[in-house]
C-alpha cells in the first residue's frame, strides 16, 4: 500500500469518485467518529455469496433478496480513506488509479451521485393497500400458516434543492452516533444511505464474532429504564433470538455469550436487543462469520419465522421491490475487522427524489394502523436528516 501525502476530504474523495464514474462506500461505526470510505477503481461489481475470511478488504452491499436486478456487489478497496490519510492497495490498477488522482487533484465541484435508475422498482404502495396486506398477515398468522412476518413500504419524496450527500453523511453521523451510517453510491446501481441500528454479523480485531437479536419498537423515553414492553414486542423479539439459536445449533455452535433482552435506542426509537458473541479464537471455527452470515439472511427482523412462508408472503403482498432494504452492507476485512449490518433506517437516491423504506414485525397481536404508523416513525430517522436541507 502507498500512501498520498496531499490532504483531502471526504468531500474531495466523493466527488473525485462520481466524476470518475467510480464505486464509492463511506461509512462510520457506532460510537466511534472517524468516518471511512473506501473507492473500487475497476467496473465489476457483482459477486457471489460472501466468503468473509478470504475477502480482500472492501465493502459489501447485497440485496434483500439477490435477482438478476439485484445483486450481491463487492466494492474493493482500491483507495483507502481513514478520515485523514488516502491509502492506495498495492494492487490498485495503475492506469485508472492515475486519472482518479487528477481528477481528485482538479478539485471536483458538483455535489451529485451516481442516481438510482427512475423505474417501476420505485412505485409505492398507499396507506390503505399497507394495512390490507398487514390484515391478511394477520389472518394468515391466525390460520397458522407462519408466526411472524415482516410487511415494508417505500415513500419518495422531493430532495431538497441545497441536499448534499457528504454533508448528509456528517449530519447522521452527529445525529446518531450508536449507528452504522454508511452512504454507498455505485455507477449503474443507485446510491443509498442509512443509519442502522442492526449488526448482522461482526468480527472485531479482537476475531471476537458478534450477531444481535433486534425487535419491537416504540418511541424513545428519557431514560430506558422507564421502558415497558408488550407482550407482543417481547414475543417478536423472542422469535428472532430463536432464529438465531437455531442458526448457531444447525452449526453445533454450543460455545457463545447471550447478552439481554435489553432496551437499546435507536435515534427516535427504542428496540430490544438480545446480543450473541463468540471467541473465534476459542472456538477454533474460522467460518463462523460466512458460515452464520448464510444462514441469518434475512433474519426474522426483516423477513419472519418460519422463513420460507414469511418470504413467499412478502413477495406476494408487499406490492414492491425492496431491493437493498432490508440486505445487508458492510466494510470487510478492514483496518477493524468485518462489520455487516442490516440496511435498515435507509433511502435511495434518485436524481431528485428519495426514496424511503421501511418495515414493521407482524405477529398475530399485531394492529395494521399502529404497525402503519410504525413504519412512519422508521421512516423520521432518514426525514429528520432531509430537513435539516430546509
Ligand atoms: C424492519 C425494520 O426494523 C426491524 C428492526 C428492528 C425492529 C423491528 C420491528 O419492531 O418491527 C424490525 O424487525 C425497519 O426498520 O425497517
Amino acid at each position: 500500500m502507498g500512501t498520498d501525502t496531499r490532504v483531502y476530504t471526504l468531500q474531495d474523495i466523493f466527488r473525485a469518485a462520481i466524476a470518475g464514474q467510480k464505486a464509492v462506500a463511506v461509512w462510520r461505526l457506532p460510537n466511534t467518529d472517524t468516518v471511512q470510505a473506501c473507492v473500487q477503481l475497476g467496473k465489476q461489481f457483482t459477486t457471489g455469496q460472501p466468503q468473509l475470511e478470504t475477502s480482500p478488504f472492501g465493502f459489501f452491499f447485497c440485496p434483500f433478496q439477490t435477482s438478476r436486478q439485484n445483486q450481491n456487489l463487492f466494492i474493493k478497496g482500491d483507495l483507502y480513506f481513514d478520515g485523514d490519510d488516502l491509502v492506495t492497495a498495492a494492487d490498485a490498477p495503475a492506469q485508472q488509479l492515475d486519472s482518479f488522482l487528477k481528477l481528485l487533484q482538479q478539485e471536483q465541484q458538483n455535489d451529485s451521485w451516481h442516481p438510482s435508475a427512475d423505474d417501476e422498482n420505485h412505485t409505492c404502495q398507499t396507506e390503505q393497500g399497507f394495512i390490507d396486506a398487514v390484515t391478511k398477515a394477520v389472518a394468515a398468522i391466525q390460520a397458522e400458516e407462519m408466526e411472524k412476518v415482516v410487511l415494508s413500504r417505500n415513500n419518495r419524496i422531493q430532495l431538497p434543492d441545497q441536499f448534499s450527500p457528504i454533508a448528509a453523511l456528517k449530519s447522521m453521523a452527529a445525529a446518531y452516533p450508536r449507528a452504522f451510517i454508511s452512504l454507498v453510491s455505485i455507477p449503474g446501481v443507485g446510491t443509498w444511505m442509512g443509519a442502522s441500528p442492526e449488526i448482522l454479523v461482526s468480527i472485531n480485531e479482537q476475531q471476537v464474532f458478534h450477531t444481535m437479536a433486534l425487535a419491537g419498537t416504540q418511541t424513545a423515553v428519557e431514560n430506558v429504564a422507564d421502558a415497558i414492553w408488550r407482550q407482543k414486542e417481547i414475543e417478536e423479539q423472542a422469535m428472532v433470538e430463536r432464529y438465531i439459536l437455531s442458526c448457531f445449533k444447525k452449526l453445533r455452535l454450543r460455545d457463545y455469550n447471550e447478552v439481554g433482552p435489553r432496551t437499546v435506542i435507536a435515534g427516535n426509537l427504542m428496540h430490544l436487543r438480545t446480543d450473541f458473541k463468540v471467541n473465534l479464537r476459542d472456538v477454533h471455527f474460522p467460518t463462523l462469520g460466512t458460515d452464520m452470515l448464510e444462514l441469518l439472511h434475512p433474519t426474522s427482523a426483516v423477513c419472519g419465522l418460519p422463513k420460507e412462508p414469511a418470504l413467499q408472503f412478502i413477495l406476494a403482498h408487499e406490492g414492491y421491490n425492496r431491493s437493498y432494504y432490508s440486505g445487508y452492507l458492510g466494510p470487510v476485512n478492514g483496518s477493524n475487522g468485518t462489520h455487516l449490518y442490516v440496511n435498515l433506517r435507509c433511502m435511495e437516491l434518485l436524481e431528485h427524489e428519495a426514496i424511503l423504506y421501511a418495515g414493521a414485525g407482524i405477529t398475530e397481536a399485531s394492529d395494521p394502523q399502529k404497525e402503519w404508523q410504525e413504519t412512519q416513525h422508521k421512516m423520521q430517522t432518514m426525514r429528520e436528516i432531509l430537513s435539516i436541507f430546509g
